[in-house]
């Protein structure tokens, strides 16, 4: 089962596979809208689903047992390439683009399409709670204390329209093993989504860091 795992693998060699899946994902992407706006004839949408069936079963011809996992990197970098909000070969994921800042801010422009619509032209109340999780849990990753969503509080203030947005997060306070942080979701008006949310360093993963003699850098 895919889970975290350290990689023997060369930047070079990340760039590479950067280079050929983050296209390869795009398109995939832009399958999903046009799937969700074609008014093309009936004949044509069959024709189209037996291409596409066709190269599914093309990349089905070798593929992972399970999920992409986590994958570290000889130089400590980290390769979330299934999540669903930053995923590089994810095509769920918008996909977002975090900065972090040296003050802890992290921050995301991004674009919500057909793909991610709830009331009609409107960004669906998940997929808010979603974007916000994991920037939420990057800001709370980046001050040193990585940890699952224990509890993750929305605020809907007003309607999130379809289009370009940004999201932003912060820690708020950290508390022993958990960090609080907070954020929010915004159009070009202002804030339409408030979040807070506890990341707390699961007990298995405080176990194994007692055990590999690392325990002060989360408590
Ligand atoms: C650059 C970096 C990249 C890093 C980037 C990472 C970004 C990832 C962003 C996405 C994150 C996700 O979606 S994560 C997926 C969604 N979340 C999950 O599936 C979590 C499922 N739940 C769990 O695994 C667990 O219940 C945990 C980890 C939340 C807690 O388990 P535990 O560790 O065994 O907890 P336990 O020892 O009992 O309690 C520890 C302390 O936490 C408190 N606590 C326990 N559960 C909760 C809770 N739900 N809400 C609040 N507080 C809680 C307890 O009261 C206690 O406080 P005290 O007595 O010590 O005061």
């Amino acid at each position: 089962m895919a889970r975290y795992a350290q990689e023997d693998v060369t930047a070079a060699e990340v760039a590479r596979q950067k280079a050929l899946y983050g296209p390869l994902t795009q398109s995939i992407r832009e399958l999903v809208d046009a799937a969700i706006r074609t008014e093309v004839d009936d004949d044509t949408v069959r024709a189209a689903q037996a291409e596409i069936e066709a190269v599914t079963a093309r990349l089905r011809a070798r593929q992972l047992e399970g999920s992409y996992g986590v994958r570290f990197t000889p130089s400590g970098g980290s390769r979330a390439w299934g999540n669903a909000v930053v995923g590089t070969r994810n095509a769920v994921a918008p996909p977002l683009v975090i900065h972090h800042e040296e003050s802890g801010r992290a921050w995301s422009d991004f674009d919500l399409g057909a793909a991610y619509e709830g009331p009609p032209g409107l960004v669906h109340g998940g997929v808010a709670a979603l974007v916000l999780d994991q920037m939420l849990g990057e800001a709370a990753g980046a001050g040193g204390k990585p940890g699952m969503t224990g509890t993750l509080t929305l605020r809907y203030r007003r309607a999130t329209p379809l289009g370009p947005l940004r999201a932003e997060a912060h820690i708020d306070r950290v508390e022993g093993i958990k960090t609080y942080a907070v954020g929010h979701l915004a159009d070009a008006e202002g804030v339409t989504v408030e979040a807070e949310g506890v990341f707390i360093l699961p007990r298995w993963a405080r176990e194994r860091l007692e055990e590999s003699g690392f325990p002060s850098r989360f408590e």
